[in-house]
C-alpha cells in the first residue's frame, strides 16, 4: 500500500515533473515569442519615428523653398515697381507691406497720362502728401514739361510756397480766392484746344503727338469747407469736365477739400498722419515716405527752372563741318547738316534739292533765325565748293547780318559761294525785286541751256554739259514779307517772280530760302496757296507761328536754340527737333570763312556788297553821250544814264526841292559828260553822228538860287570850258544862245533852280527846240508846277521833259510827266530818286544819287580820273559871255 502510495506518488512527482517541464518549455517559447514580438514592435516603431522624421524635413525643405520662392518674387516685383517708380506716369507715396510678405514694395499711383490724385485726411497731412507727389512729378519728367497751377486760397499760395523758384520758368501760377471758377475755364479751353489738335493728328491722346504739344499740368486744388461755396455748379461743371477729359490732354488734378466728382479716372487716397490706404494698391496699408524739406523743394525747383530756361547742352558748330572741305556734288541735291538730334547726338541733316526745292524759316525776333541760316549755310559751304553752290544773301531788317560775307576794313576775306550781299535794305523793296529779277534772268538762262540739251533737270543738264559751271542756287532772304507789303508795282513784280522761281527753280536748281520775323511775313503768302505749297521745307524755331501747318504747334514746346526741321510743308509726323549751335560766334566764323577763302580760285571776285546806307561814288564814265545820273538798284549796281541824242525832247528835269541830292545829281550828270570825248565814243563803236555830235561839250552852268552857288561854281570850275551865269547874267546866257556851238557842237545846259528865273527869261523855245539843235536842258526844277509854267502852263504839254528825276515830289504830282494815270508810286525817301526816260522805260526806276569825290570837282580835268584817257583842251568859247 504504501509502496502503492509511493508509486503513486512517484508516478503523480513524475507527472508534475513532466508537466512542469512541460510548463516550463512552455513558458520559455511564449517568453521568446513575446521577446520577438517586441522586437518586432521596436523596429515598426523605429521606423516610424524614421519615417516621420524624413517626412518632416522633406516638407520642411519644401515650405522653405516656397518661402524662398516667394520672397524672390517680391523682391522681383518691388524691385520691378521700383524701377517704374521714374516713369511719367506713376508716383511712389511710400510702401507697403503684404500680409506675412517681409518685402517692402513700393505704392505707386497713376497720375501722368492717367488720371487724377484726390486725398482725404488731415489737411496738414494731406499737403504734406502732396508736396511729395509735386515734387516727384517734377523730378521725373523733362525740365519744362511740367507747368503747376496752385488754387490754395486758405493760405495764398503759402502751402506750396516753396514751389515758387518754378515762377522763373513760367512753371507755376498761382490763382488767388475768387479765381477757381476762372482757372476752371481757362482749363476747359485748353482742354478743347489740345482736344482739337489731337482729333486733327487723328491720335486719341496728346501722349501720342511728338514732341508734346503743350507741357502737363498739374492743378492744385487745396479747398476746405470754407471755401467749398467758390465751387458754384458751374464751377463745379466745369471741374467735372477737367475730371472727365483732363487726363488725356495731360491735365491733371491733384488736391483735397472739395467735392471732386467721382469718375474712373481719380485715384483716392486716404491719409492718417504716416500711413495711408488707397484702393489703388489693394487697400493695404502704406507707410508714407518721408516728405521733402522746404530747402530740398526750394533747391529742386531751381534747377527745374533753370534748366528750363537754359535748355539742353549746346550743339557745337565745329560738329556740323565735315573732315576734309568741299568733296561733296550738288548735281541732286545740296544736303547738309543744321544741328543735332534733341535726344542724342546724332547730326540732323536738310537737303535742298527737287524735294524739298525751297525753305521758309520762321521765328519771332531773337529766336535764332539768323544764326540758323549761319550754321547751315556755314555747313553747305563747307562741303560744296563754289562751282556747286552760289548764294545770294539778302537782309530786309535793320542790321547787317550778312555783311560778315563780304570783305570790310577790319577782314578782307569773303565766302567764295557768295555773289551778292544786301544789308540795311529794308527801304528798298526795289532791290529784293532787282534780285528776283537776276534769278529770273538765271532762271531762263538755265531753262535755254536745260532745252538745248534736252534735259529736265539740273542733275541731266550737269551731266550732259560737264564743261560749263551749274552751281545750285541758294537765295536767302530775311525778312522777305518786307518785300511782299504795300499794293504796288513792286509787290505785284515780285510775288509774279517768286511765283516762277518757286515753281520753276526746282528743277534749275534755284532754292529760295524765305525768313521771316512773325505771321505777317507768312500771311503775305498764305493767300497763295500754290506759291506756299512749294515751300515744302519748313524751319520753325521756338514760338514760331504758322510756319508748320496750321494743326502742328511743336514750335510752342521746343526749347531754346533749338528747331523744328520739316521737309513734308509742316505736317506733325514730319516734324524733326534739332538743337542749332552757336554759328553767329565771329571768331568761329571768320575761323571757317579763312579756310574756304584761301582755298578760293584765283581771280574769285568778292560778292557784289549792297549796302542801302552807303552812298555810291560817281564811276568814271556812263559811256558815249551819256548822263550818269546815279545807281540803278540792280544786281549789276549799273548807272542810270540818260543818253543826250537830238531827238526832241532829250531834257531832263531834276525835281524836288532836296538841293543836295539836286546838286548831286546834275554835278554827276555833267561831268560825266564831261569826260567822254570824241575817241570814247568811237571806240565804243559809236558812228559819228551825222549831224555833227562828234564836238566836245559845251557846258553853261546856270545857277539862280544862292543856296547853291557853292556848289553850282565848284561844277562849274570842274567842267572843261564851263560857262557860268547866275541872276544877274541869266539874260546873257539866253542871248548867248544865238551865239551857241553850230549844228556840229553839243551843249549841255546845267540849270539849277530854273524856277527863280527871273521875269522875262523864256525857257519854253530852248526846251523844246534845244535838243534837235545838240542844245539840252539838265534842269532842277523845286517843283513840278514850276516846271510846267516853263513849258507854256498848266494843260501844256510835257513831252519837251524827255526824263526826269524826282526827289520829294508825291507820285500823284508827277502824274502830268508820267504815262501811268495818276502817277508812279513814290514816296519820297532819303538818298533815293525816281528815275523814268520816256523814250525806254515803261515804268521809273528807283536810283541812287552818287556822291562827287572831291577831286572830281577841283579842276577841269585834264586827265580822266581813274582810266587816264583823253584831255580836252580848254573850249576857248568859254571866253566869251561866260562869268566865273
Ligand atoms: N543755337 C544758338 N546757340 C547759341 N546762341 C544762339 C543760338 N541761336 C541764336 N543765338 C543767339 O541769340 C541771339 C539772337 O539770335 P538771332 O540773331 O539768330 O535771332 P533772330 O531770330 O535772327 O533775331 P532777329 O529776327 O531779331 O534778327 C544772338 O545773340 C545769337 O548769337
Amino acid at each position: 500500500m504504501a509502496s502503492a502510495r509511493s508509486r503513486l506518488v512517484a508516478e503523480v512527482r513524475a507527472s508534475l515533473a513532466a508537466a512542469r517541464g512541460q510548463a516550463r518549455t512552455a513558458s520559455a517559447v511564449a517568453e521568446s515569442r513575446r521577446a520577438a514580438a517586441l522586437d518586432r514592435l521596436r523596429a515598426v516603431r523605429d521606423a516610424h519615428l524614421a519615417c516621420v522624421n524624413g517626412l518632416g524635413a522633406q516638407r520642411e525643405r519644401a515650405r522653405r523653398a516656397i518661402e524662398a520662392d516667394f520672397v524672390a518674387s517680391a523682391r522681383r516685383l518691388a524691385d520691378e515697381l521700383a524701377a517704374h517708380e521714374p516713369d511719367l506716369g506713376v508716383v511712389r507715396l511710400g510702401t507697403v507691406a503684404a500680409p506675412g510678405c517681409p518685402v517692402l514694395m513700393p505704392a505707386l499711383v497713376p497720375l501722368l497720362d492717367h488720371g487724377h490724385l484726390w486725398f482725404t485726411g488731415a489737411a496738414s497731412d494731406v499737403d504734406s502728401v502732396v508736396r511729395l507727389v509735386l515734387l516727384r512729378v517734377l523730378g521725373a519728367a523733362p525740365p519744362g514739361s511740367v507747368r503747376l497751377t496752385v488754387y490754395d486760397p486758405e493760405r495764398l499760395g503759402g502751402t506750396l510756397s516753396g514751389f515758387a523758384p518754378l515762377g522763373a520758368a513760367s512753371l507755376v501760377r498761382f490763382v488767388g480766392p475768387g479765381g477757381l471758377a476762372g482757372a476752371l475755364d481757362a482749363l476747359v479751353d485748353e482742354i478743347q484746344r489740345l482736344n482739337a489738335l489731337v482729333l486733327a493728328a487723328g491720335h486719341t491722346s496728346v501722349s501720342a503727338l511728338a514732341p508734346r504739344p503743350a507741357p502737363w499740368s498739374v492743378v492744385v486744388l487745396l479747398g476746405d469747407a470754407a471755401t467749398a461755396d467758390e465751387l458754384t455748379p458751374a464751377a463745379s461743371a466745369q471741374l467735372d469736365r477737367v475730371v472727365r477729359l483732363g487726363p488725356p490732354c495731360g491735365i491733371h488734378v491733384v488736391g483735397r477739400g472739395l467735392p471732386l466728382p467721382s469718375s474712373p479716372t481719380v485715384v483716392r487716397v486716404s491719409v492718417d498722419g504716416r500711413r495711408a490706404v488707397s484702393a489703388a494698391v489693394a487697400e493695404l496699408p502704406i507707410t508714407l515716405d518721408a516728405p521733402p524739406s522746404a530747402d530740398e523743394i526750394a533747391a529742386r525747383c531751381r534747377a527745374v527752372a533753370s534748366a528750363a530756361t537754359s535748355g539742353p547742352p549746346a550743339a557745337t558748330f565745329s560738329s556740323l563741318l565735315p573732315g576734309s572741305y568741299w568733296t561733296c556734288v550738288a548735281a541732286e541735291e545740296l544736303s547738309a547738316p543744321v544741328g543735332t538730334s534733341l535726344g542724342g547726338s546724332s547730326l540732323v541733316s536738310i537737303g535742298l534739292g527737287d524735294d524739298p526745292p525751297h525753305a521758309l524759316i520762321g521765328g519771332p525776333s531773337g529766336s535764332g533765325k539768323t544764326n540758323m541760316v549761319y550754321a547751315w549755310l556755314g555747313a553747305l559751304c563747307a562741303r560744296y565748293s563754289p562751282d556747286e553752290l552760289a548764294l545770294y544773301l539778302l537782309d530786309f531788317k535793320e542790321g547787317v547780318s550778312f555783311a560778315r560775307f563780304a570783305p570790310s576794313v577790319r577782314d578782307e576775306s569773303w565766302l567764295p559761294h557768295v555773289r551778292l550781299v544786301g544789308v540795311n535794305i529794308n527801304n528798298d523793296r526795289e532791290f529784293g525785286l532787282a534780285l528776283l529779277r537776276h534769278l529770273g534772268d538765271e532762271l531762263r538762262r538755265r531753262a535755254a541751256a536745260a532745252k538745248r540739251f534736252d534735259a529736265t533737270k539740273l542733275a541731266e543738264l550737269r551731266a550732259e554739259d560737264p564743261g560749263s559751271s551749274w552751281p545750285r542756287i541758294v537765295a536767302v532772304i530775311d525778312e522777305f514779307q518786307v518785300l511782299l507789303t504795300g499794293r504796288d508795282a513792286v509787290t505785284t513784280e515780285a510775288v509774279t517772280l517768286l511765283e516762277d522761281l518757286a515753281r520753276r527753280g526746282r528743277s534749275q536748281g534755284i532754292h529760295l530760302v524765305l525768313a521771316s520775323q512773325d505771321v505777317s511775313g507768312i500771311e503775305a503768302l498764305w493767300g497763295r496757296a500754290g506759291l506756299v505749297a512749294q515751300f515744302t521745307l519748313r524751319v520753325a524755331l521756338p514760338k514760331a507761328r504758322r510756319i508748320l501747318a496750321e494743326t502742328n504747334l511743336a514750335a510752342e514746346t521746343i526749347p531754346r536754340f533749338t528747331a523744328v526741321v520739316n521737309a513734308d510743308s509742316g505736317v506733325p509726323p514730319a516734324n524733326q527737333v534739332v538743337r542749332v549751335p552757336d554759328a553767329s560766334d565771329r571768331t568761329t566764323w571768320r575761323a571757317l570763312q579763312h579756310a574756304l577763302w584761301s582755298r578760293r580760285q584765283s581771280g574769285s571776285q568778292p560778292p557784289r556788297l549792297f549796302d542801302g546806307d552807303a552812298v555810291p561814288s560817281l564811276p568814271p564814265s556812263g559811256g558815249p553821250g551819256a548822263a550818269v545820273l546815279g545807281e540803278t538798284i540792280d544786281v549789276g549796281a549799273r548807272p542810270a544814264v540818260f543818253p543826250l541824242t537830238r531827238a526832241p525832247g532829250r531834257n531832263l528835269a531834276v525835281l524836288g526841292t532836296r538841293a543836295t541830292e539836286a546838286t548831286a545829281i546834275l554835278s554827276a550828270a555833267a561831268l560825266s559828260l564831261s569826260v567822254v570825248d570824241r575817241q570814247e565814243r568811237q571806240a565804243a563803236g559809236e558812228q559819228p553822228d551825222p549831224a555833227g555830235e562828234a564836238g566836245p561839250p559845251l557846258f553853261s552852268v546856270v545857277c539862280l538860287d544862292d543856296g547853291v552857288l557853292p556848289a553850282a561854281t565848284a561844277l562849274c570850275a570842274a567842267l572843261p570850258g564851263g560857262r557860268f551865269f547866275d541872276r544877274s547874267t541869266v539874260a546873257d546866257f539866253v542871248a548867248s544862245l544865238d551865239s551857241s556851238p553850230g549844228p556840229s557842237s553839243q551843249h549841255v545846259v546845267i540849270g539849277f533852280a530854273w524856277d527863280a528865273r527871273p521875269p522875262g527869261i523864256d525857257l519854253k523855245p530852248l526846251l523844246s527846240r534845244g535838243p534837235e539843235q545838240g542844245i539840252h536842258v539838265l534842269g532842277w526844277w523845286r517843283t513840278v508846277a514850276r516846271l510846267r509854267d516853263d513849258l507854256g502852263g498848266p494843260g501844256s504839254r510835257t513831252d519837251a521833259i524827255g526824263g526826269w528825276v524826282a526827289l520829294d515830289v508825291h507820285g500823284p504830282d508827277l502824274s502830268p510827266l508820267s504815262p501811268q494815270p495818276g502817277g508812279p508810286t513814290w514816296y519820297p525817301r532819303e538818298r533815293r530818286a525816281l528815275f523814268f526816260d520816256r523814250s525806254t522805260d515803261r515804268a521809273p526806276q528807283v536810283i541812287v544819287p552818287y556822291e562827287i569825290p572831291p577831286d572830281r570837282l577841283t579842276a577841269p580835268p585834264t586827265a580822266l580820273p581813274s582810266q587816264n584817257r583823253g584831255v580836252r583842251p580848254t573850249d576857248a568859247a568859254n571866253a566869251d559871255g561866260g562869268t566865273r
